[in-house]
């Protein structure tokens, strides 16, 4: 059964100070990037001791800025844990930063809890739980939703699923993270499908969005105005009003990058083809994703997929504010 657990969220910036003689469990976080970096501040907001481990110098140098405690690699970070949260980008990086060459569950205490953020098969994330369990350790599957913005302000949405000691492990450090939390089962793997279906339609949703505004600009319409006008209507959705205003700033800097939805939409291709389920949709938006990566636009902002319509004139960074 999906339960959704009531999060207590405190809007607005919150003094470090306000929280800290309140909690002395010591986390860590693996990867500080679009959404790990927002989920560190917000831990220490609530005043958690946090540790992290990055392999950008300079997103670690920030982090210390912050307050935070940065670590030389996940073992030596592992050490000094109760509790780790994965957030890299996908599973070769989680098998790398925990089970790899000084990865963390070589230096984690027994109990110690992990919890894997990263959007990764369900298979993977079935695996990893095996795995931390043979080792003495809980695993929580828990992918997250709502994008860096809501990451920076403790706001997302997370998909949990693992067994009760697990739940239980992560019951006070969840809240400070996120708006809602869902816990739909005591196995690893149930969150990762759930949030197969979201990227699902996030991806469908991006492609979708840039194909309507190469539509509105290929009509002579301004791209402004459509803006407006379709946020107001029906065809509006979250991704639309997210992603576009990126493309009408004509700043595609990463805050979620087109080779994400290289990786998601591709998993939720293997999801459908492992029982021969047809999604003609997702596979649509997949080709566009994949083109866009292909084209050299990998690592930028999933809406330069609007980069590959031809015949348009994008609007230009500098014109608008993001
Ligand atoms: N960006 C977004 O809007 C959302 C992303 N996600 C998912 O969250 C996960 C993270 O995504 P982003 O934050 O966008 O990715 P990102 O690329 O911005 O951040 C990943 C971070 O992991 C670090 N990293 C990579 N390998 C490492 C290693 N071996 N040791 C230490 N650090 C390492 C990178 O340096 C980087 O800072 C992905 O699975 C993504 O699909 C989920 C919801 C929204
Ligand atoms: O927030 C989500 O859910 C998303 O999938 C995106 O923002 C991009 O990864």
């Amino acid at each position: 059964m999906v339960r959704k657990i009531p999060v207590r969220f405190a809007p607005g910036p919150v003094s470090s100070g306000d929280f800290r003689m309140s909690n002395n469990k010591k986390i860590g976080v693996i990867g500080l990037g679009a959404m790990g970096a927002g989920v560190a501040l917000s831990l220490l907001r609530r005043g958690f001791t946090v540790h992290a481990a990055d392999t950008r110098r300079e997103a670690l140098d920030r982090f210390a800025e912050a307050g935070g405690v940065p670590a030389a690699d996940p073992a030596a970070l592992g050490a000094e844990c109760d509790v780790i949260l994965v957030q890299v980008v996908n599973a070769a990086q989680t098998e790398q930063v925990l089970f790899g060459e000084k990865g963390a569950v070589s230096t984690l205490k027994p109990g110690s809890l992990v919890i894997g953020c990263a959007t990764v098969s369900p298979e993977f994330a079935e695996s990893v739980d095996a795995r931390l369990h043979n080792a003495g350790l809980f695993f929580l599957d828990a992918p997250m939703s709502g994008g860096a913005a809501k990451a920076a302000s403790g706001e997302m949405t997370l998909m949990t699923s693992g067994a009760p000691e697990a739940q239980a492990l992560a019951a006070d450090i969840l809240p400070a993270i996120a708006g809602t939390v869902y816990r739909v089962g005591d196995r690893a793997g149930t969150g990762s499908k759930i949030k197969i279906v979201n990227q699902l339609l996030a991806g469908v949703h991006i492609a979708a969005a840039a194909e309507a505004m190469a539509l509105a600009i290929r009509e002579g319409g301004d791209p402004r105005t459509a803006y407006e006008i379709i946020t107001n209507s029906a065809g509006n959705s979250w991704m639309f009003e997210n992603r576009v205003p990126h493309i009408l700033s004509g700043d595609y800097t990463p805050l979620s990058a087109v080779d994400i939805f290289v990786k998601d939409l591709g998993l939720v291709l293997d999801t459908g083809g492992r029982t021969k389920f047809p999604l003609p949709l997702a596979a649509a938006a997949h080709q566009q994703f994949l083109a866009a990566s292909a084209a050299g636009f990998g690592r930028e902002d999933d809406s330069a997929v609007i980069k590959m319509f031809p015949g348009i004139d994008l609007p230009h960074a500098g014109q608008t504010g993001r």
